[in-house]
């Protein structure tokens, strides 16, 4: 019979690195020194596959992930657990089928299955993480406690797709990552060391001034780094539990070989890992302790990796001895093109002859110790001892926030730069064109409205469309940091909004400065003054304006859409075109108007300008 293992020696990957990592420096050294050989994973016919690590290789965790303090064992289980979410006819679909499980401490667990199959559905629900309209039903506790909020600062989440503030450098984003994820009670010199540990141990150090996206022509971090930049970020907090969602996507082998020994070394130290993967290679394989297969939302196996190949072979499902084991497996679970009838009679059938296995008896009664140890136990008791954590204050994380929003806006100085010049540009051809004609005359009067219009246009127009963009860019990212618990809405709305601050009242004043100015309107400084505060009042209505339509309509396209003929009705009825007690009186002639009802006509109009054009847009889209 043919297995998975190691090395002859059963040793795993980890002190194979020991040797070779003597000669380097911990710094820079872990490139090479911790690169599994493919010698060292071989094929076995001993009929068990016999992976052990009889040793807990503290020497070689140290050398990766440094001597930090044991994490808290964390053990993970759930039962019965489905998932579903709503459709947008109403219907529900499931996602993930009544599936049990367990992870316990110092364990590094496969999730693996087809694409499609439902891994990081249930990773999400299992992380306390699901996207908003997920129904979960089932039990998932964490030490005893079903899951809650606490999952945020007693887990750490690494996500398929890494999302960054690009303008940042590695240093700066560890360093606001800190403030706003470590215990408060950490102090200033903890923390530093603690951004500094990561960088070296995850051979982050080299690149801590480099920009994580950067601008064009400036070096950026590559795809390696951004993945051990995002696993440095959750181990911030050191978590006892950790989830990986493809963490090796994108990577060569070479780095993907690296990140998975770090992961290895992190279930070493006492970490609860649970990692989604896409068919790993062999030596890759070796690296965990547990594999579960899952097919079309249900558990095809669960158990040791050893297990699987014995399992499929029972079911008839001979490993062809070319064919990587976890490639065969997805292969066998995935729906064929052309009989999709087929295969799913033939995963439902897998599945189904797993749930009554031996494997899964034995999982199952260990499932039922756990809730049943959870059932007698006091959870008040638990709580208090996993609450242990203190967030940071709400001043620490607005401030942090602001910094992070100041540095997206300076760190672009080409930017800030062009757009000071348009303004001025726009204000000294604007202030150009009245000189000497806005006078406080009955000829000039025509001319000083010109000039008022054209300062509150300004003020009103272009901020209210440059913000539009803001919100939908950042609504991945904010949707992913208020799921890890970082901060709340309203705390990142009032940073956002610190940060936009600056802006609000120098340009709106540089711009009336120099129209006021050059087109020689009323020179005392009280009308001055009166003229640049209004601005400032009009460009922040305008901001505010631009922030609604962006966040209401969460694209940029659609709120463009909707806000011109908002802003145009707006325009229109403002005074300056028509008077509104000019306009005439709409008295309604049916049954309900003879009670005197009246609409004001420009009323009337936007309404149903704005319902029009909203129609339109919505049979375009
Ligand atoms: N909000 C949703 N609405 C409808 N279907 C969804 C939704 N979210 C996920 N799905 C579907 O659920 C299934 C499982 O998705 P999931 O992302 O968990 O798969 P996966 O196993 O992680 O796949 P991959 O390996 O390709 O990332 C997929 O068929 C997906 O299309």
């Amino acid at each position: 019979m043919r297995s998975l293992s190691n090395d002859n020696n059963g040793t795993p990957s980890l002190a194979s690195a020991k040797s070779s990592s003597k000669n380097s420096s911990t710094v820079d050294g872990m490139d090479d020194a911790h690169e599994l050989v493919s010698a060292d994973i071989i094929y076995v016919d001993s009929g068990i596959i016999s992976r052990k690590y009889d040793e807990p290789l503290f020497d070689e965790v140290e050398e990766l992930l440094g001597a930090s303090p044991a994490p808290r064992p964390c053990t993970l289980v759930w039962r019965d657990l489905s998932v579903h979410v709503k459709l947008k006819d109403g219907k529900l679909k499931r996602l993930v089928n009544n599936v049990s499980g367990i992870a316990k401490p110092g364990t590094l667990v496969a999730l693996m299955g087809p694409s499609g199959a439902g891994k990081t559905t249930l990773m999400t629900a299992l992380a306390h993480r699901s996207p908003g309209g997920t129904i979960i039903d089932g039990e998932v506790a964490m030490n005893g406690v079903p899951v809650g909020d606490f999952m945020h600062r007693e887990s750490g989440y690494m996500h398929q797709d890494e999302l960054f503030v690009e303008n940042l450098t590695v240093m700066e984003h560890l360093t606001i990552m800190a403030r706003l994820r470590m215990d408060r009670r950490t102090t200033p010199l903890g923390r530093r060391r603690k951004v500094n540990q990561l960088m070296r141990q995850l051979s982050l150090y080299g690149a801590r001034h480099t920009r994580i996206g950067g601008l064009d022509g400036q070096k950026t971090l590559s795809g390696g780094e951004r993945k051990r930049l995002a696993f440095a970020s959750e181990l911030l907090i050191d978590p006892g539990l950790l989830f990986c969602d493809e963490p090796t996507t994108g990577l060569d082998s070479s780095s993907a070989q690296k990140l998975m020994t770090l992961l290895r070394a992190s279930a070493v130290q006492g970490k609860t890992v649970i990692c989604t993967i896409h068919q790993p290679s062999s030596e890759l394989m070796a690296l965990f302790d547990k594999l579960v297969l899952l097919a079309e939302g249900r558990v095809a196996f669960a158990g040791n990796a050893s297990g699987a190949l014995d399992f499929f072979e029972s079911l008839g499902y001979q490993c062809p001895i070319t064919y990587n084991p976890t490639d065969y497996f997805i292969k066998v679970l995935a729906l064929t093109p052309g009989s999709e009838g087929a295969s799913r009679q033939a995963i439902k059938s897998v599945c189904d002859r797993f749930a009554v296995s031996d494997a899964a008896k034995e999982l199952d009664m260990e499932i039922h110790l756990e809730f049943h140890l959870m059932d007698n136990e006091d959870q008040d008791l638990r709580r208090v001892k996993n609450n242990n954590y203190k967030p940071p204050l709400l001043h620490t994380k607005i401030t942090w926030l602001v910094y992070r929003y100041l540095l997206i806006i300076i760190r672009d100085p080409r930017v800030q730069f062009v757009r000071i010049l348009q303004k001025l540009a726009i204000a000294l051809t604007a202030g150009l064109c009245f000189i000497g004609t806005a006078r406080l005359t009955q000829a000039g009067i025509q001319d000083v409205q010109g000039a008022l219009f054209i300062i509150i246009a300004e003020n009103t127009f272009s901020p209210m469309y440059s913000v539009l963009h803001m919100f939908p860019e950042e609504f991945p990212m904010l949707h992913r940091e208020l799921k890890a618990g970082l901060y709340s809405t309203p705390v990142y709305y009032v940073a956002r909004m610190v940060a936009l601050f600056p802006g609000l009242v120098v340009e709106p004043a540089l711009f009336t400065l120099v129209v006021y100015w050059v087109a020689g309107l009323r020179g005392t400084l009280y009308a001055f003054g009166f003229t640049v505060f209004l601005s400032i009042l009009v460009l922040n209505v305008a901001i505010a304006c631009g922030s609604f339509f962006s966040c209401a309509f969460g694209s940029m396209p659609l709120a463009i859409a909707y806000l011109v003929p908002f802003d145009y009705s707006l325009m229109m009825t403002s005074g300056l075109f028509i008077k509104l007690s000019t306009e005439k009186i709409y008295r309604d002639t049916n049954t309900t108007a003879q009670q005197g009802r009246t609409y004001n006509l420009a009323a009337l109009s936007i309404i149903s300008d704005l319902f029009q054009a909203t129609k339109g847009i919505q049979e375009t889209l």
